[in-house]
């Protein structure tokens, strides 16, 4: 049986209306577009990282180790390294490549091939900068409608990443509103919600700037004032917090035409694309982050572990083929007489808020639905192939109404290997019960200093590193 996931058209789908009902069930979907921009850059990165596995040699394993950088997740991560299911004793037999966003990588990147980088930057334009925020705009616009208001603001402002990109440090971002007011979504209004992020203070002099040429914007606020511009000069956007203090270090510099009647956005969390053909070009001119941060070099281990400030994470994976040698008798033959899977990746959920994920045309995604492994649908010709799925912050924040259901990967067996694998038994590495299988995920997580956890008041950057330690427990 195979569990065929609703289809969402992201640009269509102007009120998150689709994406939320999408998401009530098992929280995966399909995401689509008109355009095929996104599924072009993801595939590009999977092409880039076929080649990347392919090339990769002991030398580079060591230099690229995840530990080495100053963003502690970064780096590659080696087969039998990680175990998503630590409670099952095993650990997945994968490889993978992983980009922090929250830290400056420069001398990871300077370790990767030409191709690998610019299609990462390419990613980074489309996905990251386009696709992301139009997915926490069109859901945090979903939640406000189903009275989870101020979760939606808290949504919205917590994936602030142009902020983030902007070198605003976790000290000097956006105020954030006063939830104080805040009432859960299912209550009568009797109690209130914690807040779910802390308020920082505004340093005047942190000169954190942001100038942007043309593109989409997300500006966060819960009250802001234009200043007209000066002759022939940028235009600013001043911020003020719901306290009504205003920011001067959190001015944005929006270059003209981008401010051209579009940019007046008078509550907090909301998302304007100044146009849409202008967003293509998004630019921006990012040069400040925390002096630590933006050295990016690799210092002594103590520097090494300086925490990035968004744990977002772009993931290649590599799920190498399976040797018929490694299969035990059980695992083999049909689907039926199957009493046994090969587990590439443990099962678990999410720990983010939500997933984009792109398999190969290999499959293996599996769902658990009750106590049964369902097989998702993979054809490409129905669905191009990215799958969006809700993590478990996302899951906490709706109260469960979206769930973030846990699911696994299992090995393909090969249609060939498993009709005579002796015929594979010339082929390199012997005869295989699996193709190789890769995929490209990318982990959108709130900024680190959101409270996910409002009964133990615990960051998003606690909780992460939790679940981070655990899985990376055979290291
Ligand atoms: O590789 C895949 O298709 C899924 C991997 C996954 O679920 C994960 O890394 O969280
Ligand atoms: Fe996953």
């Amino acid at each position: 049986m195979q569990l065929r996931l609703p289809l969402v058209n992201v640009e269509r789908d102007v009120s998150g209306a689709s994406l939320y009902e999408a998401l009530q069930g098992v929280g995966f979907a399909y995401i689509v577009a008109d355009e095929t921009v996104y599924t072009e850059a993801f595939q590009s990165v999977l092409d880039a990282a076929r080649e990347f596995f392919r090339q990769l040699t002991a030398a580079d394993r060591s230099k690229l180790a995840r530990g080495n950088w100053l963003a502690p997740n970064a780096g590659y991560v080696a087969v039998g390294v990680e175990a998503l299911a630590p409670e099952s004793g095993l650990s997945d037999p994968k490889e993978a490549l992983n980009f922090v966003y929250g830290a400056r990588v420069e001398p990871l990147e300077a370790s990767l091939s030409h191709s690998l980088l610019s299609a990462k930057r390419a990613f980074d334009r489309v996905v990251l900068r386009r696709l992301v925020p139009l997915l926490v705009q069109r859901l945090g616009t979903a939640l406000e409608r189903h009275g989870c208001g101020p979760i939606a603001t808290v949504f919205c402002r917590a994936h602030a990443f142009v902020d983030l990109a902007a070198g605003h440090t976790p000290e000097h971002r956006c105020a954030c509103p006063d939830l104080s007011r805040c009432t859960r979504s299912e209550d009568t209004g009797a109690r209130s919600a914690a807040p779910l992020m802390k308020v920082h203070e505004h340093s005047p002099d942190a000169g954190a700037r942001c100038s942007l040429e043309r593109g989409e914007m997300m500006r966060l606020s819960t009250c802001q004032e234009q200043i007209p511009a000066a002759p022939g000069g940028d235009r600013e956007t001043r911020t003020q917090t719901s306290k009504g203090t205003v920011s001067p270090d959190l001015r944005v510099c929006m270059k003209q035409p981008a401010l051209a009647g579009h940019t007046t956005i008078d509550r907090g969390c909301e998302i304007r694309e100044i146009s849409d053909s202008d967003s293509r070009n998004l630019a921006l001119d990012c040069a400040m982050l925390p002096p630590g941060i933006a050295r990016g070099e690799r210092g002594p281990p103590e520097e090494n572990k300086a925490p990035s400030v968004l744990a977002t994470t772009l993931r290649l994976l590599h799920y190498p083929p399976v040797p018929l040698t490694q299969v035990p008798h059980a695992t083999c033959g049909t689907s039926n007489e199957r009493t046994s899977e090969i587990v590439l990746a443990g099962a678990h959920s999410d720990y983010g808020t939500f997933t984009l994920l792109y398999q190969d045309e290999v499959g293996g995604l599996q769902l658990k639905i009750g106590d049964h492994w369902v097989d998702i649908e993979h054809d490409p010709t129905r669905a191009p192939g990215l799958v969006f799925n809700a993590g478990d912050v996302l899951s906490i924040w709706t109260r469960g109404r979206i769930s973030s259901t846990k699911h696994r990967v299992v090995a393909r067996p090969e249609q060939t290997a498993r009709n005579d694998a002796t015929k594979l038994s010339g082929r390199p590495g012997g005869a295989r019960y699996s193709a190789e299988r890769f995929s490209v995920a990318l982990f959108v997580h709130p900024l680190d200093e959101t409270i996910v956890d409002e009964l133990n008041a615990r960051t998003a950057a606690q909780v992460l590193h939790e679940r981070l330690q655990r899985t990376y427990r055979y290291e």
